[in-house]
């Protein structure tokens, strides 16, 4: 960060780091403004806010009957229960982290990943995000589950963390990585890992084997204000930054059922078509990397 800024949030006085870039204030603005009823709906359910899609078979028995007085209700839950099962999948990967280690959720949107990893490791997790109203929210969260003393969110440039050189156990981007120089990323990803820490990604990358990207992947650039980047790059720029692949998951397939769903809702928000026929012809990929800092 470049400077600092006096501002007020909720009537109560803090600093707020200004963006790095034009770029950083338009997303801290976006997600400042992002308010859709498909995200905050679905956190309603039990109070984790996710910012991420989700994998996973759709389980048509606790769905029931579409005409159903109760289906769109259980539409909703049951999209939202694929979501947090998007993230024990990432948890997965994390390798063994014990109650004393620190984390770190790079882009940490309104906290949801971060909760989970407390409740599964009793960890500490630090969140970072480019959106005040977004960690007000996480924080805000935290604080009435009791855990704001091990989770917390700041505003901060993922590029540019406080955290001290080799500090941290295991970190994440989970569908954060697309807003930022991959380079950059991992370099600061890489910095403040310990040695033999684990760093995941669950991303949308486009695929290498299509050419370039699709009309469906510019249409998400678009449609997030975002830069998906390609398989390959994520696997050079980890090799640059001392992050070896341990594992390089394809969760297309698990995610299509998640996508199919809830383009029969009524909380669609007119991107469904892009993922579904993007993932369909083969041009983009949903996939997990997850690599050991060495
Ligand atoms: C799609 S949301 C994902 C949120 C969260 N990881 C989740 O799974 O719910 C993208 C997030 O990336 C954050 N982000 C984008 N660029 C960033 C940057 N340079 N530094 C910190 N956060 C950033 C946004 O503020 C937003 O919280
Ligand atoms: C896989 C890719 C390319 C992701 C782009 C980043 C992104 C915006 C993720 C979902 O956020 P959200 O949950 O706020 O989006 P939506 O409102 O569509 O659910
Ligand atoms: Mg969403």
């Amino acid at each position: 960060m470049t400077s600092t800024e006096f501002t007020t949030v909720n009537g109560t006085s803090a600093f707020v780091p200004s963006p790095a870039t034009p770029y950083q204030g338009d997303i801290a603005r976006y997600w400042n403004d992002e308010a859709r009823p498909v995200n905050l709906r679905l956190g309603d359910v039990d109070g984790l806010y996710h910012h991420h899609y989700g994998i996973g078979a759709v389980d048509h028995a606790a769905l029931g009957d579409s005409e159903d007085s109760a289906y769109e209700k259980k539409l909703i839950s049951e999209l939202h229960r694929l979501e947090s099962a998007q993230t024990e999948v990432l948890l997965d990967n994390l390798g063994v982290i014990g109650r004393d280690d620190t984390l770190v959720d790079a882009g940490c949107g309104r906290g949801g990943s971060s909760v989970m990893a407390h409740q599964r490791f009793g960890c500490k997790v630090e969140g970072v995000t480019l959106s005040s109203t977004q960690a007000d929210f996480g924080n805000k969260r935290a604080k009435e589950l009791g855990i704001d003393d091990h989770v917390h969110a700041q505003v901060c440039n993922m590029l540019d963390t406080p955290f001290e050189k080799g500090s941290i156990a295991a970190s994440w981007n989970n569908e954060s990585s697309m807003y930022v120089d991959l380079d950059d990323l991992f370099a600061e990803h890489s910095r403040f890992l310990k040695v033999g820490g684990r760093y995941v990604t669950i991303t949308g990358c486009w695929n290498p084997r299509y050419g370039q990207p699709s009309k469906w992947v510019s249409q998400i650039n678009a449609h997030f204000e975002c830069n998906i980047h390609s398989r390959r790059e994520y696997l050079r720029a980890m090799a640059d930054n001392r992050l070896v692949p341990q594992a390089v998951i394809d969760l297309t397939p698990d995610t299509l059922p998640y996508w199919e769903l809830r383009a029969t809702s009524s909380l669609v928000t007119g991107i469904e078509e892009a993922f579904i026929n993007s993932y369909k012809d083969g041009s983009f990929q949903y996939v997990l990397i997850a690599a050991d800092r060495v």
